[in-house]
């Protein structure tokens, strides 16, 4: 059986941890910290879906990747915050060849891995979230998968994970090939009743999730509403729309437009958005920090380079840095 690790099995990986370990698909490790993991070592770590109760127990339960022997394959649910710090361990965690699957929001560190020499996203700069090149260098493209999240999760007690709504995973390779290791993944996924499509263009669909991500987590964030409440004040369901113009207008000039399907008048109706708090605002009533760089600070740069007007990202972005500053350093 594959040995599997999630690194950072907090909300969507404790999630991923519960369905692979019930499914008794892989064996299943986790590496967490603090409270949560001495509750997972004691208790076991807890799926709380749709009002069942599900409790695995992980082979090993971890703050120390170094005890785990050499992983067949790596699911990385960090915060795009925590990931340079973790490349010199993910890059020792991997048996040869292992690929290592990012299940992380926002533009990723390995944007312009695997695009055909002399597109313009190639040249990007990619500094705000990969600082060091501590990826790139430490751990290396090549390992690569990424993914896309719909599956809102939160970490409602130490070792027990609440989903509060469907959940589906996009899975793909960087060079968009569908490559026997992602086929792979994605058939662990399914037989562990995960629903999750592999995808030949993931850029696309992480635009397209970026639109969700732009025009709810830092309004929310920054005025503790939930998605649904925050569209009940008009003049905040205006300034999530030109949020959601410019995602989209960046996406068309970065050359990976969203999907043509995409819904915007249902992602500003109250009626069908989630009265969910998302992730940033759980980062910012927990003291943590947010994912600034990962979900608009490196769109601002992709917006930057394509020469797109963001006028109102340019205006929400420092209220956001000001406010991590406050959470981070009170
Ligand atoms: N939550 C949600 O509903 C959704 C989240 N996402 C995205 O998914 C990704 C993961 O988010 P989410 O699951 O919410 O994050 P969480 O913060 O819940 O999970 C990350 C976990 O990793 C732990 N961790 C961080 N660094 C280390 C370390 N060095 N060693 C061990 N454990 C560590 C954290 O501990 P600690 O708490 O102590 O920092 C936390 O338990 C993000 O990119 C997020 O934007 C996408 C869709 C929905
Ligand atoms: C879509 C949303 C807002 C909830 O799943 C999310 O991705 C998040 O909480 O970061």
């Amino acid at each position: 059986m594959k040995t599997v690790t999630i690194f950072g099995a907090g909300a969507v990986g404790g999630n991923v941890a519960v369905h692979l370990a019930s499914a008794g698909v892989a064996e299943v490790s986790v590496v967490a910290r603090g409270a949560h993991l001495a509750a997972i070592r004691e208790r076991g770590l807890t799926l709380i879906q749709k009002d069942q109760r599900t409790t695995v127990r992980p082979e090993v339960a971890t703050d120390n990747p170094a005890d785990l022997p050499p992983q067949d394959l790596i699911i990385v649910t960090l915060k795009a915050t925590s990931l340079p710090d973790a490349a010199p361990a993910l890059a020792a965690l991997r048996a040869p060849g292992a690929p290592v699957l990012f299940l992380i929001n926002g533009i990723p560190w390995w944007w312009s891995h695997g695009l055909p020499a002399g597109h313009p996203a190639t040249t990007v700069p990619l500094d705000l979230i990969d600082p060091a090149r501590a990826l790139r260098d430490g751990l290396g493209a090549d390992a690569v998968l990424g993914g896309v999240i719909y599956s809102p999760n939160e970490v409602t007690a130490p070792g027990e994970i609440t989903n509060r709504g469907h959940s589906r995973f996009l899975l793909g390779e960087p060079d968009g090939s569908l490559s026997p290791r992602l086929t792979s993944v994605v058939d662990l996924f399914a037989c562990a009743g995960i629903e999750v499509a592999a995808r030949t263009d993931l850029r696309r669909d992480i635009f397209s999730k970026l639109v969700l991500n732009v025009s709810v987590n830092p309004i929310c964030a920054l005025t503790g509403l939930t998605a649904r409440e925050r569209l009940l004040e008009p003049g905040i369901r205006d300034l999530s729309r030109a949020l959601i113009n410019e995602v989209i207008a960046v996406s068309h000039a970065s050359g990976f437009p969203v999907d043509a399907d995409l819904d915007v008048e249902a992602l500003l109706d109250p009626a069908k958005v989630p009265d969910a708090r998302p992730s940033m605002l759980q980062d910012v009533l927990a003291g943590r920090p947010m994912e600034v760089d990962a979900l608009l600070g490196q769109l601002q740069v992709l917006a930057r380079d394509r020469q797109v007007a963001t006028p109102a990202l340019d205006g929400v972005l420092p209220l956001l840095q000001g406010l991590n500053r406050r959470v981070t350093q009170p």
